[in-house]
């Protein structure tokens, strides 16, 4: 269970990151979406205990995060976006230090590692230098680390920025099979709509939707997005709803299109995300 309460954080600059965010969630993949700034990574941050809230509290698992930092550090594994592999180790080197980091024994950090990194499909350039390997598979490796960790929770901060098509499906596929819950940041809205059980659209450091994509997207039911006409502005482009049955009447004049998750961000937030 995750579960904030008036949660706020306000950086020495003055910057309100999170502003009095309240939920609780107890899904298998919960997903953090919003745009640059939203928040995303401050309130990652809080919960993975490498940050202090201004004002507020937050739980994982039941434990507080500023009382018992400790307790949730022993179970849960934090993978940051900006995180980079030592160039000149490999991804079997990786997973070695990892593990043992972690306390495992050296014979019992090869085992799995071994099948982390077969997992990840690392395999074949298991003892290649980090710096020889492709941005998709250097991102690998840390998807192969919270593999490996086995954690209750892990925390993934846009794991599959960079990366092309291919790639980014094969990491949802292995995400999908991980055994803990897995709090994951994302700006990619077909990736929140994949994986996640439940999403929290976070807007200028306030939640401004909770739920399943599904439930989300109920108050789009039956609509069609039409570009080109209408109140709804978006940068320059302008924006309406209407109804599946009329769409025949837009088609040719205007770009209709099906209801995405982008959609939620217009209809909560009144605008649309960038282009990332
Ligand atoms: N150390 C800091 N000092 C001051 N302001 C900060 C700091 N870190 C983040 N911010 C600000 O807090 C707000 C939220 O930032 P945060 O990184 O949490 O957003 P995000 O949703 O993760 O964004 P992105 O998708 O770009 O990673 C932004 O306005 C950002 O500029």
């Amino acid at each position: 269970m995750i579960e904030t309460i008036n949660l706020t954080k306000i950086y020495k600059d003055g910057t309100i990151a999170l502003d009095n965010v309240t939920f609780s969630s107890d899904v298998k993949i919960l997903t953090l979406l919003g745009r640059n700034g939203a928040g995303k990574t401050t309130l990652t941050r809080i919960l993975s205990t490498q940050l202090l809230p201004t004002k507020g509290e937050a739980y994982v698992e039941g434990y507080n995060v500023i009382k018992e930092a400790k307790k949730i550090r022993k179970i849960i594994t934090s993978i940051p976006q900006e995180a980079q592999p030592v160039g000149m180790a490999s991804p079997y080197e990786h997973l070695l230090m990892f593990l043992t980091a972690k306390g495992l024994s050296l014979s019992e950090s090869e085992r799995v590692a071994r099948e982390a990194l077969k997992e990840v499909g690392l395999w074949e350039v298991k003892d290649k230098p980090s710096d020889e390997l492709s941005g998709g598979m250097k991102r690998k490796i840390f998807v192969a680390m919270a593999l490996a960790a086995n954690s209750e929770v892990i925390f993934l901060d846009e794991p599959t920025t960079g990366l092309d098509p291919y790639s980014r499906t094969e990491i949802w596929s292995i995400l999908k099979t991980m055994k803990g819950k897995i709090i994951l940041t994302t700006h990619y809205m077909e990736e929140a709509e994949e994986l996640s059980d439940e999403v929290i659209l976070l807007h200028k450091g306030r939640i401004i939707a909770m739920g399943s994509v599904t439930t989300l997207l109920e108050k789009l039911k039956d609509k069609v997005r039409v570009e080109g006409i209408g109140d709804i502005k978006v940068g320059r482009l302008r924006i309406t709803y209407v109804d599946k049955r009329e769409a025949s009447n837009f088609v040719g004049k205007y770009v209709v299109k099906p209801i995405s998750l982008e959609d939620l961000f217009i209809l909560y937030a009144g605008e649309g995300l960038e282009e990332n």
